[in-house]
């Protein structure tokens, strides 16, 4: 545990000090060589810390004159989450104490880290839970507040707060697999879990019957209809979740990905599931073909995943967010001219930004005479889930009484 402790102090100061995601920081080799359960426990710790990051320091604040140097405040905040979320106090004290004084950073902090986190330990039980979320940083609260409103970035807030839950999709029977992992199916169709089971020892893993996919995720390719027997072409397709609906539903696939190293995922999750695809590795905007349907999962600020990856607001700034605008609107201009005439094309993104979704779509229908959107059909779409220009928006603010669900935004276009 000591192990773990200390790793997920490493990942809080590489998120929070050197603005880095956690996704890369654990794939260094040094976090790599740790036993398996260490590495999970650490990355557990330090997403915690990460989701209650403002819960955390509103606590401590009270009790320090001055914030100390960036590494012993995790330390703080480690210890504070630990014991918010119910560790005994004594072993998390003196954790974070042992901690403290094997760092010399930190050494001298020691009796602080001491006195501070007793003082949290009588506390934090009672005040946790009236302590309101922690707020979106200004960068992100500022175009998410413009475009859906107070109550709706609150609302969005709470919702990373409290976390997603283990969505899977089913490769054919989704009842069945329902039953067999004691899940819930959701009206659309996915499968709901419990966030602590342990994945690969769930039943039906290793046979592939089912995938992990947020039931947001699940739905873009939906919106592409019937396609057994079509050629589709899967634009940004690793790792691969839509690649293999688009697979089990009887598609010719080509999954196209700039990335090799995240292409052989979508490799493996084939192989597991028993699905076949073409995977080519290339560039989306020099691609060549022509496909009767087009998937294109386009790159971008990941906003509408915070509940997954509490990371995200902290080490981002959003910079870099114009250029992903850009590529989006290049992409989809190029995918466009690959599409067969009557067929379908959809766009989808897993941002909370309209400008990486309805502002993509009412531009390329302004740059393309002829384009239409189609709005989506079935009686698993929710009306307040239809956005103006006849695209789905879903917010992690929706189905609260199910457990939310990750923001994303998809439109269905055809030419005209
Ligand atoms: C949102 S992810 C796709 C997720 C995937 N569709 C799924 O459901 O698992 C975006 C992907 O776009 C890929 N990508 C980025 N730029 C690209 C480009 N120019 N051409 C092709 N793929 C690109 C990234 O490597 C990344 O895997």
């Amino acid at each position: 545990m000591d192990q773990a402790r200390r790793a997920s102090v490493d990942l809080l100061d590489g998120v929070l000090g050197e603005g880095r995601l956690l996704s890369d920081l654990i794939a260094a080799p040094s976090f790599r060589k740790m036993p398996p359960e260490a590495r999970a426990t650490a990355q557990r710790l330090a997403a915690e810390t990460l989701r209650h990051l403002d819960r955390a320091d509103r606590l401590l604040r009270p009790h320090l004159q001055k914030k100390p140097p960036l590494r012993g405040q995790n330390i703080l905040r480690l210890g504070t989450v630990e014991l918010a979320q119910g560790g005994a106090a004594h072993g998390v004290v003196d954790a974070c104490v042992t901690l403290a004084d094997g760092h010399k950073r930190t050494r001298a902090l020691k009796g602080l880290v001491n006195a501070v986190l007793r003082k949290v330990a009588g506390q934090a039980a009672g005040e946790w839970a009236t302590l309101p979320p922690s707020r979106l940083p200004d960068w992100l609260r500022g175009p998410l507040l413009e475009a859906w409103g107070r109550d709706a970035v609150r609302g969005m807030e709470a919702a990373h707060a409290v976390g997603a839950p283990l969505d899977l999709t089913a490769r054919t029977d989704p009842e069945t697999v329902a039953k067999a992992v004691n899940g819930a199916r959701l009206p659309t169709g996915s499968i709901r879990c419990d966030a602590r089971v342990q994945v690969s020892a769930l039943p039906g893993f290793e046979t592939g019957e089912w995938w992990v996919q947020d039931a947001a995720a699940a739905l873009p390719v939906r919106l592409l209809g019937d396609v057994r027997g079509k050629s589709v072409l899967d634009m940004c397709a690793a790792p691969g979740g839509k690649t293999l609906q688009l697979a089990a539903s009887g598609a010719k696939v080509t999954a196209l990905d700039l990335s090799e190293a995240r292409l052989q995922r979508v490799s493996e999750n084939l192989s597991r599931t028993g699905l076949d695809a073409q995977i080519v590795v290339g560039d989306a905007l020099t691609h060549e073909g022509r496909y009767n349907a087009i998937l294109l999962d386009a790159p971008c600020s990941a906003t509408g995943t915070i509940r997954r990856h509490p990371d995200l607001p902290h080490a981002r700034d959003g910079a870099g967010i114009s250029e992903l605008i850009e590529l989006q609107a290049a992409m989809l201009d190029h995918a466009l001219g690959l599409l067969a005439p009557g067929g379908r094309l959809v766009f989808c993104t897993c941002s909370l930004i309209p400008d990486e979704g309805e502002v993509q779509i009412e531009e390329a229908l302004d740059r393309h005479p002829g384009l239409a959107v189609i709005p989506p059909e079935g009686d698993w779409i929710e009306e307040n889930w239809r956005s103006s220009e006849g695209g789905l928006r879903l917010r992690p603010d929706f189905w609260t009484e199910r457990g939310g669900m990750d923001g994303f935004y998809m439109a269905t276009l055809v030419k005209g």
